[in-house]
């Protein structure tokens, strides 16, 4: 988050003299903009910067408990400078919240700095490793320079002049950083089904004809329902990641050539998209958790700490449900704008056809199944706007209209989002394999079709209410989508194999490359400091003593 900053919101002459310090590890940085009072309510941030022009300083303060930065990576004990957004008063004018650089330890002694207080902020479920920090202020001055002037700039004087195109350019970092949480969670499920699905053909349990020998875990239905999907998600995220990517880079380039027509398009993309793909991600690795037993509840099964860090991603850079009203604001006014009869932007385009007021023929093909998620996420946001619309009647203020419709508004960005990733996960499948062999073409339409019949199963009731889909339509999809198991059962090793994973990166006992599960638990039981002697002294200090009734 630091260096990121550091490219996006400082000048070129900033940047020349800050980069090179932070890139060759002169100096270390985080990013400290929550508080221990506010995370999403950005303009709510208590930390203020006042500028002095005597001194050409920003005076920093803490003025309240709540207003103490809480969270940033590495701030307790590790870094010497910061990012802190802070609210900027110039000339007794309040300009909002703006970053500013502030060296908060000394580079020789590593001492905080007279004036900042800095501490760790104590255990979280995961993460453990990174030393999450609290920061206060109590009159710290920072030169003029400190300030990030790209976006805004104070004069010596005082003056302060906006620069940015766009009212939330200082938010860059954010929307850079929601892009790249996309990859992420791809790569950790990659991780997590690669673990489930090998361990799953290692294990074998109960046999269905009490002659025969027990079957591998992987073979039963229910298991494969379980890990198939996480394969398919796997590459539907890392697809949908690449495919942000490149319409990111595309609005960065305009941005640079002054053009910020696309950045509300981008913003809507990569809060949906991050705010699914990360909340996918940690469910569908607790999901391979389970398909593991109890031997996924172990440590070293790898399991339960690539979930205590991926369900981090669900709520930093953008809690789940704030982000998905983000994408909900955008949808409504494209909504208005097919109203209107105005163009729409590429992935809402499919809405103008959308609102036809019939239902949607049921189509159980690929492309059907794609075009019914988009009736079923117009359908949603039509409703939505009903019901916005007719809170509106009945006297309340807009404000208060939205607030009351939040649970519909995220059902219908939810959906929208479905739709986006499902078109993009099928036609980066067809583009990217146009030269491959026909094996590799249908393992990898097996899977999309997966990902599209396992959404459209778990959607029935919505199915119901936006298109035809009748009773015996779903009962023939319920069984096409288990013959689908059937026929990926006997690639899914390979398939996870494909992902390509080191042992080293997997950590796991369960799921490495050798399959020597066994071998592994045992050899890692045996690293329990329990195990160091044969009577641990509790025995003596608490058990004998209870155990003679001397306690
Ligand atoms: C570098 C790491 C990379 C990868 C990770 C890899 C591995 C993981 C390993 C380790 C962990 C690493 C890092 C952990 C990092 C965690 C860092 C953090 O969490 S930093 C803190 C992040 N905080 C948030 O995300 C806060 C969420 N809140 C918000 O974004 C905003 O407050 C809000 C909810 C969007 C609302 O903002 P605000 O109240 O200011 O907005 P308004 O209501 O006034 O206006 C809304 C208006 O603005 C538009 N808008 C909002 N945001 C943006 C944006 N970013 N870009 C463009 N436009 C934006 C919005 O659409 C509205 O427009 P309108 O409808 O009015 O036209
Ligand atoms: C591991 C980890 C690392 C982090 N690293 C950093 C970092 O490096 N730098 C940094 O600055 N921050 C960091 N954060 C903080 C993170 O960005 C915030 O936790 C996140 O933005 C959510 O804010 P919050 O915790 O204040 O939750 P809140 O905003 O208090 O949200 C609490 C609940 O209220 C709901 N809610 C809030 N507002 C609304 C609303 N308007 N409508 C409906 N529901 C609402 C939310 O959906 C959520 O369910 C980190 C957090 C974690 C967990």
């Amino acid at each position: 988050m630091f260096v990121p900053t550091l490219m996006g919101q400082c000048t070129p002459e900033q940047q020349a003299y800050w980069l090179p310090r932070a890139l060759d590890m002169q100096i270390i940085g985080t990013y400290a903009q929550t508080e221990l009072g506010h995370g999403t309510f950005i303009r709510g941030l208590e930390t203020t910067a006042t500028y002095d022009p005597e001194t050409e300083t920003f005076v920093m303060n803490s003025p309240t408990l709540t207003s103490y930065k809480w969270w940033a990576g590495g701030l307790a004990k590790t870094v010497n400078y910061c990012i802190v957004v802070a609210q900027l008063y110039t000339k007794g004018v309040c300009h909002g919240t703006h970053p500013f650089i502030v060296q908060i330890r000394d580079e020789e002694t590593h001492m905080p700095r007279p004036g900042v207080k800095v501490g760790d902020i104590g255990p979280k479920l995961g993460f453990n490793t990174a030393d999450n920090g609290y920061l206060g202020f109590d009159n710290y001055r920072i030169p003029r320079d400190n300030m990030m002037m790209k976006n805004a700039q104070v004069l010596k004087d005082g003056t302060y002049v906006k620069v940015a195109r766009h009212g939330k350019a200082t938010y860059g970092t954010m929307v850079f950083v929601r892009v790249l949480l996309v990859n992420e969670a791809a790569f950790n499920l990659a991780k997590a089904c690669t673990i489930a699905v090998r361990y799953s053909a290692i294990r074998r349990q109960c046999s269905p004809d009490s002659e025969g020998s027990e079957l591998q875990v992987l073979d039963y239905s229910t298991q494969q329902h379980k890990l198939f999907i996480c394969i398919a998600t796997a590459h539907a995220l890392q697809l949908n990641s690449t495919w942000l990517w490149k319409t990111f880079s595309d609005t960065l380039a305009a941005i640079k050539q002054g053009n910020v027509d696309t950045l509300p398009e981008l913003h809507a993309l990569s809060s949906c998209l991050k705010a699914l793909s990360t909340a996918d991600a940690a469910s569908l690795i607790e999901q391979c958790r389970h398909a593991c037993g109890g031997h996924g509840y172990m440590m070293s099964s790898g399991l339960p700490y690539l979930y205590a860090f991926v369900t981090a991603t669900r709520t930093y850079e953008g809690d789940y449900t704030i982000l998905l009203l983000q994408t909900a604001r955008f949808l409504v006014k494209a909504y208005e704008q097919v109203e209107a009869g105005k163009p729409l932007t590429p992935t809402v385009s499919y809405l103008s056809q959308a609102f036809t007021g019939k239902k949607l023929p049921w189509d159980s093909s690929p492309d059907g199944i794609i075009r019914a998620f988009q009736a079923l996420a117009a359908g949603k946001l039509s409703s939505t706007v009903k019901s916005l619309r007719k809170r509106l009647e009945s006297g309340l203020s807009y404000e208060q209209a939205w607030e009351l419709s939040t649970i519909q508004l995220n059902g219908a960005a939810e959906a929208h989002c479905r739709a986006v990733m499902s078109q993009n996960y099928k036609s980066e499948i067809e583009r990217l394999t146009v030269n491959s062999s026909p094996n590799v073409k249908l393992v990898l339409q097996q899977l999309y079709k997966v990902y599209l019949y396992y959404w459209a199963l778990e959607r029935t009731g919505d199915l119901l209410l936006y298109t035809s889909i009748s009773e015996s339509d779903i009962f023939e999809l319920q069984l096409r989508y288990e013959g689908l198991l059937k026929e990926i059962r006997p690639n899914a090793v390979g398939i996870v194999d494909a992902f390509d994973l080191r042992d080293e990166v997997l950590h796991s006992a369960l799921g490495s490359y050798d399959g020597n599960v066994y071998e592994r638990l045992m050899a890692e039981a045996q690293k329990s400091p329990l195990n160091a002697e044969p009577v641990n002294q509790t025995f003596h200090t608490y058990l004998k003593p209870m155990m003679k009734g001397k306690l």
